[in-house]
């Protein structure tokens, strides 16, 4: 395949909204083209209300484009049927940002990772039995839990579940929709490496969702930076974090530096801050992202 992965050229999306009880439509994104290539994660940063979500969720089929298009793989995904639109969800899948809502209750671990698996790959129960096991084990839970229910498991193992739900189908991009948001500052740091290492053994590509430009630093190639809609800045990671060109960029950096003592003589030199996470793992492509730039 030539070209990009994923592309999405000129999005806008309207929503009919309301303001001091007047009709009126909210424009959440607007005119912002992006592509993601093979094995590549793109983070896209913003605050909240900024678009982020609205862009994952054109790129799911699950809001419709009010102008512009998506394409995967060649392919114009923007405004598909059903079926096809099915299919799909065999090669983009995604991880949402609360693991309480993502998964089904009533459903044992083993259904809610074998059923799709079987449905999509038609692959008899033994072997689709095995698959779940060995991507339970990838994701770091014990064979065990495919006959546990989801309220069986912490935050951060029902995080690992539905990572292991997204990744079981074999997807070739995920949309990660801010997801360790909704965790313990403790348990963030391992779901995102988590990713990076299946990222790693697998190669498939992230669009990558934050309001944290610092998570979005650690784990993609390139960011993408939104404001209100519209894309004010994209680069390599490296080159966005450490000499942004927007002042909007400037300001997110800002705001995830931790507050130091001005007397403290290291406050002069930023590379002597230290963030909340650690540096990306040694050998991992956001590592050689971190690296460069
Ligand atoms: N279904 C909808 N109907 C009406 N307005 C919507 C809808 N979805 C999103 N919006 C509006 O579109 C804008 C962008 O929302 P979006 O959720 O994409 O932002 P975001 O950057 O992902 O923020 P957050 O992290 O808070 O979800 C916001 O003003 C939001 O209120």
């Amino acid at each position: 395949m030539t070209g990009p992965l994923l592309d999405i050229r000129d999005l806008r999306v309207r929503f009919p909204g309301r303001v001091r009880g007047r009709r009126t439509v909210v424009t959440a994104v607007d005119g912002v083209s992006l592509s993601v290539d093979e094995g590549e994660t793109l983070g896209l940063v913003g605050e909240s209300g900024s678009g982020k979500s609205t862009i994952g969720n054109a790129v799911l089929g699950l809001v419709r484009p009010t102008s512009g298009s998506v394409w995967f793989r060649g392919e114009n995904i923007s405004r598909l049927p059903p079926g096809r639109r099915r299919e799909l969800g065999r090669v983009i899948q995604v991880v949402f940002q609360d693991p309480y809502s993502s998964l089904n209750p009533s459903r044992t671990i083993g259904q809610t990772l074998g059923e799709p698996l079987r449905h999509a790959h038609r692959l008899p129960r033994r072997v689709a039995d095995a698959r779940v096991r060995d991507m339970l084990r990838q994701v770091g839970l014990p064979a065990d839990a495919v006959g546990r229910y989801p309220a069986e498991f912490s935050g951060g193992q029902r995080q690992r579940i539905a990572i292991a739900r997204a990744f079981v189908l074999e997807p070739r991009l995920v949309v990660c929709d801010e997801p360790t948001s909704a965790l313990d500052l403790s348990v963030q740091a391992q779901i995102l490496n988590l990713l990076l290492d299946l990222q790693r053994e697998h190669g498939m590509s992230y669009l990558f969702i934050s309001h944290d430009i610092d998570v979005v630093r650690h784990m993609s190639h390139r960011i993408a930076v939104l404001l209100g809609g519209r894309l004010v800045e994209q680069g390599r990671a490296a080159t966005v974090t450490r000499t942004p060109r927007h002042p909007y960029t400037r300001s997110l950096l800002g705001a995830v530096l931790p507050v130091v003592d001005p007397g403290d003589p290291t406050v002069a030199n930023p590379e002597t801050v230290r963030t909340t996470l650690p540096p990306p793992a040694p050998g991992t492509v956001a590592d050689a992202a971190w690296g460069s730039g």
